[in-house]
C-alpha cells in the first residue's frame, strides 16, 4: 500500500500543528506508524490522500452511525448553509432538535446545546456543583469525559493510550476535588460515597465504558450507583457522548432502564458536526443562566449547521428496526472475530454492547481499567498495521472501541472478519 502523500502531509502538518494532529490519538503513536490523511468518505468507506480505500470501523469515533455523507444529512447541511452558517441568536432548528432529544432520552426534561462533548461534561459538572453547593466529583478509572481539568485524572482514551498519568497544567486545587475509583466495583463505590457524601456534588460515569476499550457495566453497578446517589443527595451524571442514540434511541438509560439526573450527549446528535448537549430534570436545568445563577454560554452553541445535521441524523434513526438491525450486524461481526481468534489460537477477549466492541489481546475478562491494561497493546499495534495494509481502518489504540454503522454491508463485515483471521494467523 502506497502512503507517500500521507507521509508528506504529516511532515508538513508537524511543522504547524503540535504532533501534526488536532487530537492526540490520531497520531497513531501507540500503534507504531504514521497516520493516513483522509481525503473523503462515503457510506462504510474512507479514502486517503493516496487514493487507498478502507472499510471504516472508526466512524469519526461514533457520530457516523449511518455511515459517511448520507444524502439526507448532506442535503440538510447544504440547504441550511445557504441561509448563513451562524447567527448567534435563537433558531427554530435548535428548538426542533431540543424537542427531539427531550422526547427521545427518557430522563431529559430540558437540554442545552454546546459545541463538544467536553463542553457538555464540564458544564454538567458545574451545574451539579451549583445545584448541590458541593465541590467534589467522583469518576471512574479509565473513563474519559473530555479534556476539562477535572477529568484528566486516571482518564481513558488518548490519556491511557499515551500513558499520561495526569496532565501537567491541571492545578492541584482541581485534582483534590476529583476522586477516581474503579469501574464496576460496588463495594468501593459504596464506601467512597458514604464516607464523603457531604462533599460530593456528583458522580459522572460512562454507562458503558468506551474509552478503555468497551467495558460493560456489571449487572448491579448502574443500579447501585443510582440507588446510592439518590439516597445521599448526589447528582448522577450519565456521560452518553458515545452511548447516546447508539445503544438505543433513548441511549444507555433506555437500554438499561436506569435514569440519571443529568445526561451529557455529543457525537450522533450532531451528525458529524461539532456539537454537545447536557440536559436533565427541569428542577436542575433551571439553575442555568439566564433562569438561574450557574453560568454557561457559547457563541456558536446551537449552530444551525450542527442542528440541521442532528435533526436529519435522528430522523434516520427512527426507521423501523434500526437498532435491531444495527445490533445484529454487530453480533455477526463479533462472532466472526471470536471465531478468527479461536482458529488462529490468539487469546482475545471480545467485549461488545450493541454496536460497540473491543477485542482485547488478553485471555482474562476485561471489566475495569486494571484488567483492560493487561491487554497486549503492542500486539494490537501489529494487528492495526496489518489490517490497515489490507484496507481495514480500525481505531489506532487498543483502548478504544470499534463502531458498527448501518452502512456496513454484509460484504464489508465478511471482509473485516476474513482480514482479522489473516492478521491473527500472521501473528500467531
Ligand atoms: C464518553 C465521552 N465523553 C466525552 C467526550 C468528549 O467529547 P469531545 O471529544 O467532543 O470533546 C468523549 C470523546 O471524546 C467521550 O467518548
Ligand atoms: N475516545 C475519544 C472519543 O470518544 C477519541 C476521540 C479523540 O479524542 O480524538
Amino acid at each position: 500500500m502506497n502512503t507517500t502523500v500521507s507521509g508528506k502531509m504529516f511532515e508538513m502538518a508537524k511543522k504547524v500543528i503540535p504532533g501534526g494532529v488536532n487530537s492526540p490519538v490520531r497520531a497513531c503513536r501507540s500503534v507504531g506508524c504514521d497516520p493516513v490523511f483522509i481525503q473523503k468518505a462515503k457510506g462504510s468507506k474512507v479514502y486517503d490522500v493516496d487514493g487507498n480505500e478502507y472499510i471504516d470501523f472508526v466512524c469519526s469515533w461514533g457520530p457516523m452511525i449511518h455511515g459517511h455523507a448520507p444524502k439526507e444529512i448532506v442535503d440538510a447541511v447544504i440547504e441550511t448553509a445557504g441561509d448563513s452558517t451562524s447567527f448567534g441568536a435563537p433558531t427554530t432548528k435548535e428548538m426542533a432538535l431540543a424537542s427531539m432529544v427531550v422526547e427521545a432520552v427518557p430522563s431529559l426534561e430540558k437540554v442545552r446545546f454546546v459545541n463538544s462533548g467536553t463542553e457538555a461534561t464540564m458544564s454538567a459538572v458545574r451545574l451539579a456543583r451549583g445545584y448541590t453547593g458541593k465541590d467534589v466529583i467522583v469518576k471512574f478509572d479509565g473513563c474519559y469525559h473530555g479534556h476539562a481539568d477535572s477529568f484528566l485524572i486516571k482518564a481513558g482514551s488518548g490519556v491511557i493510550t499515551l500513558g499520561i498519568p495526569g496532565s501537567p497544567g491541571v492545578p492541584e486545587d482541581i485534582v483534590k476535588n476529583t476522586i477516581s475509583i474503579p469501574y464496576n466495583d460496588d463495594e468501593i463505590l459504596e464506601q467512597t460515597l458514604r464516607a464523603k457524601a457531604d462533599t460530593i456534588a456528583c458522580v459522572i460515569v460512562e454507562p458503558v465504558a468506551g474509552n478503555m476499550g468497551c467495558v460493560a457495566p456489571s449487572k448491579t453497578f448502574l443500579q447501585k450507583l443510582r440507588d446510592l446517589t439518590a439516597e445521599l443527595g448526589i447528582v448522577l451524571i450519565f456521560d452518553e457522548v458515545i452511548t447516546g442514540f447508539r445503544l438505543a434511541y433513548g441511549g444507555a438509560q433506555e437500554y438499561y432502564n436506569i435514569m440519571p439526573d443529568l445526561t451529557c450527549l455529543g457525537k450522533i446528535i450532531g451528525g458529524g458536526l461539532p456539537v454537545g448537549a447536557y440536559g436533565g430534570k427541569a428542577e436542575i436545568m433551571d439553575m442555568i443562566a439566564p433562569d438561574g445563577p450557574v453560568y454557561q454560554a457559547g457563541t456558536l452553541s446551537g449552530n444551525p449547521l450542527a442542528m440541521a445535521a442532528g435533526i436529519a441524523n435522528l430522523k434516520l434513526l427512527r426507521q423501523n428496526n434500526f437498532y435491531k438491525e444495527l445490533n445484529e450486524k454487530a453480533e455477526f461481526f463479533a462472532d466472526g472475530l471470536n471465531r478468527a481468534a479461536e482458529s488462529a489460537g490468539i487469546p482475545v477477549t471480545l467485549n461488545r454492547v450493541g454496536s460497540l466492541m473491543t477485542g482485547f489481546f488478553t485471555e482474562s475478562p476485561v471489566t475495569d481499567f486494571t484488567s483492560a491494561m493487561k491487554a497486549d497493546a503492542d500486539r494490537y499495534g501489529v494487528h492495526y498495521r496489518q489490517m490497515l495494509s489490507k484496507g481495514i481502518y480500525l481505531a489506532p489504540s487498543q483502548f478504544e472501541v470499534a463502531f458498527i454503522s448501518a452502512a456496513h454491508s454484509q460484504e464489508d463485515l465478511e471482509k473485516g472478519i476474513k482480514m482479522t483471521e489473516w492478521s491473527f494467523k500472521n501473528m500467531a
